[in-house]
């Protein structure tokens, strides 16, 4: 009489943890790049969760560098200081008084709150600006606008960047948290940079697998804002093409996500960073969400 099988109820458990087998071989060792978004920090249920996923990838092997924005927060700074938020070419007009509250916010304020949030799960994070370490250093940015070169003020261009400080975290087992601030060469000053910019140019330096875009939209829209029907996967050639249609907040990530995959990096998501736990999704399951840039050569892989 053959004994019946016991009821293992936590059977589909392990089934889950199976299936991310193959995802966690792929990305052992590499490292990912996770922009968060200023506007995708909406609630703290979904921040906190954000660090879980980032704690996750670190305790499965991966290498994650955060890389935070706070637009939002930063506007909201500025009005309690009376100044003005004006946007040129999507970028933040900063003049040396808005700068002093754009480092204030990024570096004092939502970079703490997100290294702290990292550090309930153990001594893993370790928050830098751009400035530290010569990270990321920048000159002046004068837009083009209507055909003319325009003065926005505090904003920089990425010149430089200096991946020492990061690398030797990530070999020390950290988790590096850096905010979109840049030092100048010339003037000993600083400079206020797009972090969806920054965030691109450190994967690409960085020799990054993955330059992953947390955002408040699911990706991006074929149609906006007439259709939120998303486009799924670009090659670097068919998102160029895109790029003089797009507007607002999709241009720096999308610019971002162009630079980082001629850059060496093998894949760009926008993600929506409003769905909690979306980077384990994006990561080790094949239900990747959002919008994924690949380089050229990589037109009818679909990995
Ligand atoms: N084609 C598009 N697809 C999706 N969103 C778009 C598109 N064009 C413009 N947007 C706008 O870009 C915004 C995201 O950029 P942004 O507000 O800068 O977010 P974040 O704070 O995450 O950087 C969206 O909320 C949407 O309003
Ligand atoms: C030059 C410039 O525009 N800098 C941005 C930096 C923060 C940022 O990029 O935050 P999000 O990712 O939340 O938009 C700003 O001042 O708002």
């Amino acid at each position: 009489m053959s004994t019946p099988t016991r009821k293992h109820t936590a059977l589909p458990k392990a089934q889950i943890l199976i299936e991310a087998l193959p995802w966690l071989v792929r990305h052992n060792g590499k490292t990912v790049v996770i922009k968060f978004g200023g506007n995708a920090m909406v609630d703290e249920d979904l921040k906190a969760a954000f660090a879980q996923d980032i704690v996750f990838l670190h305790q499965a092997g991966l290498k994650p560098v955060v890389v935070h924005g706070g637009g939002p927060q930063i506007s909201a700074a500025l009005d309690r200081h009376g100044i003005v938020s004006e946007f040129r070419a999507g970028l933040r007009v900063t003049t040396e008084d808005a700068m002093d509250v754009v480092r204030m916010v990024l570096a004092g304020q939502v970079q703490r709150e997100l290294v702290g949030l990292l550090n309930r799960h153990g001594p893993l994070a370790v928050g830098l600006t751009g400035e530290d370490a010569h990270t990321i250093t920048a000159v002046r940015h004068r837009p083009e606008i209507d055909g003319e070169r325009v003065d926005i003020g505090r904003v920089g261009e990425i010149t430089d960047i200096d991946t020492g400080a990061i690398e030797a975290l990530l070999a020390d087992g950290r988790i590096p948290v850096v905010s979109s601030i840049a030092r100048s060469q010339d003037d000993h000053h600083v400079y206020n940079v797009n972090a969806d910019t920054a965030a691109a140019a450190l994967a690409a330096a960085l020799g990054a697998e993955t330059l992953m875009v947390l955002t408040d939209v699911e990706g991006l829209y074929e149609d906006w804002p007439h259709s939120d029907e998303v486009i799924s996967r670009l090659t670097a050639s068919q998102l160029e093409k895109l790029l003089p249609e797009l507007s607002s907040g999709m241009v720096p990530k999308m610019e971002g996500c162009l630079h980082a995959v001629r850059n060496g990096v093998t894949t760009a998501r926008v993600i929506d960073g409003r769905v909690q736990h979306s980077i384990l999704l994006e990561i080790f399951t094949d239900e990747g969400i959002g919008t994924m840039v690949v380089p050229d050569e990589s037109e009818g892989d679909q990995s």
